[in-house]
């Protein structure tokens, strides 16, 4: 039995290749090749694979909340800045960009008592700038436009505003066009007032009464993500608080944006599309919500795999019991951009094209009430940021971790650990970007990686992976799950596989390639597969 227990023991340590607690915690075969952004307190990172440092940006705010990596070199990030208009977690105030060598080359502030920046930015392909912002009403206003006195609880009611911006010398903006939520409502409460319609057949408007379950305060919407898709020339945003994402026209001029006709499709400013919690627009009940409180939906580019599906992080707060996801859904579209809908229905998909959860599989670990992103990888992994803890990881197509990071700095004062000690107690990270090696923004850097994020830092494993593991590279695995038998390929001669059930006994040795596992009972496998050099340990599932 003790030798059993060993021998697995051996096996466990060959597939959890590093002991670290922080930075690079687990890095296998099959890792997407490419640099990971982030940002924490005032530093932004790009780090390689075992966590060195590519490069680091300095700034004098903390997130405000997003940064993206622009294709010259450039890094576009907001900023929070010490107002205190505006405030609500996620608020941020100033967008500023620094090129690849660090040093700040723009500078705008949308912070006054009035209007503030808040969570996401995004970088139009034309080098314009799309800035979300959060501007007051008064409850006077709301009132006018058809709220509820009753549900408001505070001095005023934020509308919902994102402005495209060019950037001007150093610190200004041309704004070239300009959508505000507060043009699109709808209520049935009060006829004398404005907006007043039947919502449930008027689902391109927005309920201004709708607050899912929420209290009546200024922050009843907490948009908290832009993301621009060029091919259908529309803006999709996420409601963390009514749990929707909508889709936007930016086709249009400013005033068509304020309108409900004109653009390429003909909605003015009206939302295009919404999904997510088919009550806001009364197609549903509350049981048929299918996100709670997402963040950074967005649609995948044309040159990766899902190309055109919208893929989201689905927090899971406000259900029980609370677990995460990471959702990809197809909106049916009667041509591109044009989507589908059947007068006094709810919006489709009924259900989403691929969920991955740890729920379902018994491990409901993966949880983050806030924050957070996921992001397809042209090989086909997904990199998920499970942002309230600061940990990123990479799945492969295979629902297999194949990389496991966890952010080593302090989200609230900057403060590093050391290598061997548990995590900040607060790492708290908004999303993380990853960025292929032949990224444009690469062309012609030093890329020499510097040390790792984290004091004391230990690269033993990650180094010994490099010059094991991935010589074997590329293997597969097919099918897996298997009913019965599973072939495995490589560009490496392969000479034995060794096949252990979840006790740590062998059960099969071979030296073929197609391996059956028809006469073994269902459940997980750890496959040791040897070429000349090395070997590799893999997961296969026998149904
Ligand atoms: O604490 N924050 O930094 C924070 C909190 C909430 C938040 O909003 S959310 O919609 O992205 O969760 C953003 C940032």
């Amino acid at each position: 039995m003790i030798k059993r227990l060993l021998l697995f023991a051996v096996i466990i340590s060959n597939i959890s290749v590093s002991q670290n607690t922080i930075g690079t915690t687990f890095i296998s075969e099959g890792v997407y090749d490419g640099y990971t952004l982030f940002t924490v307190s005032t530093e932004t990172y790009l780090i390689n694979n075992c966590g060195e440092v590519i490069n680091q940006w300095t700034s004098t705010f903390p997130p405000g909340n997003s940064v993206y990596l622009l294709e010259n070199g450039n890094l576009l990030r907001a900023g929070r800045t010490s107002s205190s208009d505006i405030t609500f977690g996620g608020q941020g105030g100033v967008v500023e960009l620094y090129n690849w060598d660090g040093n700040l080359i723009w500078q705008y502030f949308y912070d006054t008592p009035m209007m503030r920046q808040h969570h996401d930015v995004y970088p139009m392909p034309n080098g314009n700038i799309l800035i979300l912002a959060a501007t007051v009403m008064s409850n006077s206003e709301a009132i006018q436009a058809g709220r509820d006195p009753l549900l408001l609880t505070e001095t005023d009611l934020y509308n919902e505003q994102i402005i495209e911006v060019t950037p001007l010398g150093l610190d200004s903006v041309n704004i070239v066009w300009e959508w505000n939520i507060k043009d699109h409502l709808i209520q049935d409460f009060d006829a004398t007032k404005d907006n007043f319609g039947n919502i449930g057949l008027n689902p391109n408007k927005l309920d201004i009464n709708f607050l899912n379950g929420g209290s009546g305060g200024s922050n009843w919407l907490h948009i908290n993500s832009i993301q621009y898709n060029e091919e259908r020339d529309q803006i999709i945003l996420s409601s963390r608080n009514l749990s929707e994402i909508w889709i936007i026209d930016h086709s249009t001029t400013t005033a068509e944006a304020a309108s409900d006709t004109g653009g390429t499709y003909g909605k003015g400013g009206d939302l295009l599309y919404r999904w997510g919690n088919p009550e806001a627009y009364k197609q549903g009940t509350n049981a048929d919500r299918t996100l709670f409180g997402q963040h950074t939906p967005y649609f995948i580019p044309s040159n990766l795999p899902n190309s055109g599906k919208i893929l989201l992080f689905n927090n899971g707060i406000d259900r029980t019991p609370s677990y995460s996801q990471v959702d990809i859904i197809s909106p049916p579209e009667t041509s591109l951009g044009v989507y589908d809908y059947s007068q006094n229905t709810k919006y489709l998909p009924n259900n989403t094209d691929y969920t991955y959860d740890e729920f379902t599989t018994g491990n409901s670990d993966f949880f983050s009430p806030i924050v957070s992103s996921a992001r397809q990888l042209p090989n086909g992994n997904i990199l998920i940021c499970e942002g309230n803890q600061g940990h990123f990881f990479e799945i492969n197509s295979n629902e297999e971790k194949v990389w496991e990071y966890v952010n080593p700095v302090n989200s609230n004062n900057g403060n590093i650990s050391s290598q061997g000690d548990p995590p900040p107690n607060a790492n708290l990270t908004f999303r993380a970007e990853k960025y292929p090696t032949n990224y444009a923004a690469f062309d012609g850097r030093d890329l020499t990686p510097g040390d790792p994020i984290e004091l004391n830092p230990d690269l033993t494993l990650c180094n010994s992976l490099s010059v094991s593991e991935f010589e074997i590279h590329p293997i597969s695995i097919y099918p897996n799950p298997t009913n019965g038998s599973f072939k495995v390929s490589s560009t490496q001669n392969i000479n034995k596989i060794e096949v252990y059930n979840i006790l740590g006994k062998r059960v099969l040795v071979s030296s073929g390639t197609t391996i059956d596992l028809s006469f073994q009972s269902s459940g997980v496998y750890l496959i040791k597969i040897h070429s000349d050099k090395n070997s590799i340990t893999k997961k296969v599932v026998k149904n």
